[in-house]
């Protein structure tokens, strides 16, 4: 028999009640035990909703109440000292190395944050010490959950990050010199200690994640698989099914026979379906393959034929009882369940699969692979008859679109003339100062922003009415700018539900979901719009907002949009159409949009590409170098149709750019906003050694905390940036948007970033 497996399920639930509950525990509004009792009730519904779909291998520890990185960090003990010293209940310890803690005495900044992989998730990364030691959790988190689901009848297999992908995915601390992959020795036995503790327990087996293998690895990196599978497998611990996913293994081979004693290997076969024949000639003689066919990470229903067709190859080669049909990733990138959609089109509903009934699709493969397509029958025909209408709906197919892309010249791609010369015009044009002040886009999403614009979309209050609201938001965040003392302000951004959702509804070729949440990090999480058809701009998006602010404030305005790449990353994307031509069409709306603010009298705009990093295929070489020429292409399209006096910023956060600077230059943006308080400002180096011609802004506060940076610790981030950038060069502004802060820390934080770049004006001004 072939059994269905699930990866891992969606943690927020299907209201986000995880969400809510954590917000209302950070705010003294909910207590610790009913936190625990909340996220509890959450575990087991999402395990019972696996079970009733029949899921015959459901994951457990998929569970996080921030992350699932940050619950290993715990896990192992790996929490640095900051943390540990101040004796704080292990779930505040925990919530402080996600987030930051400043109470009671106590402060401290919260751990990196970075993407998980290519996706939208971000997982905390572990922090190493010189001198690092483990030590297994007094009630580990993986054994508990295990037995809070066998009490409830329900037997899964428990998910751990493997040990190369934990220690590869970290770093030293800061002034710390350890290579984390040499810790391996230290790091094994608590493993072996947890796999015997979770055998007891009753476990069988144990998904146990290697997701660094779809990566180039480092040869200690690749060497470190053999001394860690070696251990880890034995008659006194559970079977290991060794995951990988979001790229193929192709290129690791020579790992491989490291893995033949893990009872099985789970490959994506979704990213790379080519890749089976050559996994399943890599097999030991009895090791099992799960086949991951169901898509973790788009919202596209299965393709039925094409999924029993590839499970059927490996049936083939290896026999039934050797195959699992498997989910290609955790469910997390995914909404939690169709069901609650009420306003989507009912052809397009059709074409759809959220987590619920992704988990119903892998029953359905492995029944029809099992029993013969006759016993899934009417699954079948329904499925064949959902991929038929899409693909011949006229919802996806938009001529005028066409012709336009077919009409895109070289010339259209360029800024009229060389930085030097445009600057110039800029900078007579603008009259800024040197270390010239600024924010990435948002001010604060208060209750009240949220509250009005859900009465509006509700029909509760008029047009008219949110309009005024709106208006009154942006005199607000005017008045504070003028407060504080910036030098080029924004509007703030109210009216936006998100920065990608808001375009997608305002573009055509998109649909939206009202509940299909995903969550980003943490408790923050996204509703991606999802992409079914050619794209257009019926009307301007932005240029209402941006000109009332321009029209009471004497100070230059930044028009704020965000880029046909993270447009296209952050909504789920077309998976019939290449994504160069999906960013194309986006970048030919926003180029209009872009027109459209100038000629309305913004003549600073941002195109924030935060993005452009995540799409960067996994793996370096030629892939890597055609996605970053079309994604620089369509960036560049969408912003040169100004005049050179327009000064054109764009925005990252979470890139890491040594591997992809090129590209970055390339943007040709006049000032670029990055992410930096959290990195060490040597990253930044690679902009002194390029001779970097243009301006920068790396981000002098970490925005994810609710922690006010001192004004010295701002003064000192401006001290180390120095040592790399020119003081002409350099803009001072937060790491990014400010939409998840309250207003009291924004204005404090503004306060002491303000007086930071004065103090540096006037140390410069001779
Ligand atoms: C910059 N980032 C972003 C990423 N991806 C995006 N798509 N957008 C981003 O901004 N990826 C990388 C980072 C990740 N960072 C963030 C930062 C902040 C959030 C966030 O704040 N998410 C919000 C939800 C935002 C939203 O869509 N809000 C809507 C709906 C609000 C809502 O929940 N309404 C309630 C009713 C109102 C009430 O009573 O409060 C409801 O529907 O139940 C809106 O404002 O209208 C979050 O809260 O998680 C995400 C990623
Ligand atoms: N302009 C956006 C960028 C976030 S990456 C904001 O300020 O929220
Ligand atoms: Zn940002």
């Amino acid at each position: 028999m072939v059994q269905s497996s699930v990866l891992g399920f969606p943690r927020m639930g299907g209201n986000r009640e995880l969400k809510k509950a954590n917000e209302a525990y950070w705010a003294d509004k909910l207590s610790r035990d009913d936190l625990l009792k909340e996220a509890k009730r959450l575990r087991l519904e999402h395990w019972k909703i696996q079970k009733d779909a029949g899921v015959d291998i459901i994951p457990s520890n998929d569970f996080a109440f921030y992350d699932h990185i940050l619950d290993h960090i715990q896990l192992f003990n790996a929490i640095p000292d900051r943390y540990s010293k101040h004796s704080l209940h292990p779930i505040d310890e925990y919530f402080a190395m996600g987030r930051g803690h400043q109470k009671d005495g106590v402060d401290v900044p919260s751990l990196e944050m970075v993407k998980w992989f290519d996706s939208n998730y971000h997982y905390v990364k572990p922090t190493f010490q010189d001198g690092q030691t483990f030590k297994l959790s007094e009630k580990p988190k993986p054994v508990v959950e295990f037995l809070e689901a066998k009490e409830a009848g329900i037997n899964t297999r428990p998910v751990l990050i493997g040990p190369v992908s934990f220690l590869a995915l970290g770093k030293a601390d800061r002034g710390q010199s350890v290579d984390p992959i040499s810790l391996l020795d230290k790091l094994l036995p608590v493993y072996v200690e947890l796999l015997e503790k979770l055998k007891a327990a009753g476990a069988e087996t144990v998904q146990i994640d290697e997701p660094v293998l779809v990566y180039d690895l480092a040869p200690k990196v690749k060497a470190a698989f053999k001394p860690a599978y070696e251990k880890l497998v034995g008659d006194k611990l559970p079977k290991l099914v060794l995951a990988t996913y979001f790229g193929d293994i192709v290129h690791n081979f020579d790992v491989l026979p490291s893995l033949q004693s893990v009872y099985a290997i789970h490959i994506d076969l979704v990213r790379n379906p080519e890749q089976l024949e050559s996994v399943v000639g890599q097999l030991a003689s009895n090791q099992i393959l799960s086949a991951g066919v169901v898509d973790g990470r788009n919202i596209w229903k299965t393709n039925f034929k094409r999924a029993i067709e590839l499970v059927e190859t490996a049936i083939q080669k290896l026999g039934k009882d050797r195959v699992i049909v498997a989910t290609s990733s955790s469910l997390l990138h995914t909404p939690h369940s169709l069901d609650s959609e009420k306003k989507l089109p009912g052809e397009v509903k059709e074409w759809f699969s959220f987590a619920v009934q992704k988990t119903a699709e892998v029953v359905t493969i492995a029944k029809a692979v099992t029993d013969g397509p006759a016993s899934v029958r009417e699954a079948l025909e329904a499925n064949a008859q959902a991929m038929q209408s899409r693909a011949s709906s006229a919802r996806t197919n938009n001529q005028a679109v066409k012709d336009r892309q077919s009409k895109v010249t070289e010339a259209m791609h360029e800024r009229q003339s060389p930085f030097p010369e445009r600057y110039a015009q800029q900078k007579t044009h603008l009259s800024l100062p040197l270390f010239p002040t600024t924010t990435i886009g948002s001010f604060p999403q208060t209750k009240e922003i949220r509250i009005q614009r859900n009465k509006f979309t509700k029909g509760e209050i008029t047009a008219a009415e949110y309009e005024k609201f709106i208006e009154k938001e942006i005199q607000d965040v005017i008045k504070i700018q003028d407060e504080l003392k910036l030098d080029v302000y924004v509007h703030g951004e109210p009216e936006r539900n998100d920065m990608v959702q808001y375009f997608g509804e305002r573009l055509d070729g998109y649909v939206f979901t009202t509940n299909g949440w995903v969550q980003s990090y943490g408790s923050r999480c996204v509703r991606p719009p999802i992409i079914v058809g050619d794209i257009s701009r019926p009307a301007p998006m932005t240029v209402k907002e941006s000109k009332y602010a321009a029209s009471i404030s004497s100070k230059p305005m930044k028009g704020m949009l965000t880029g046909p790449i993270t447009c296209l990353r952050w909504s789920f994307p077309r998976d019939d159409v290449h994504q160069s031509v999906q960013a194309q069409q986006l970048a030919l709306a926003l180029r209009d949009e872009v027109v459209d603010l100038e000629a309305a009298g913004i003549y600073v705009i941002q195109v924030d590409e935060p993005a452009l990093r995540e799409g960067l295929p996994l793996r370096a070489g030629r892939e890597r170098e055609k996605y970053l020429s079309w994604a620089v292409d369509s960036f560049k399209l969408a912003c040169a149709g100004v005049k050179d006096s327009t000064q054109i910023h764009s925005h990252f956060c979470y890139s890491e750019f040594q591997d992809f600077f090129h590209a970055i230059a390339a943007l040709d943006a006049d000032v670029l906003s990055i992410e930096n308080s959290k990195s060490d400002a040597k990253l930044l180096k690679v902009f002194e050694d390029k001779a970097y011609p243009r301006h920068i802004g790396p981000g002098v506060y970490d925005i994810h905390s609710p922690r006010v940076p001192s004004e010295q610790e701002i003064k000192d981030r401006i001290n180390e940036m120095l040592a790399y950038l020119k003081p002409e060069q350099l803009w001072v502004n937060p790491d990014c948007g400010l939409k998840t802060r309250q207003w009291k820390e924004t204005k404090a934080a503004l306060t002491n970033l303000v007086n930071a770049a004065i103090f540096y004006r006037q140390k410069y001004a001779s």
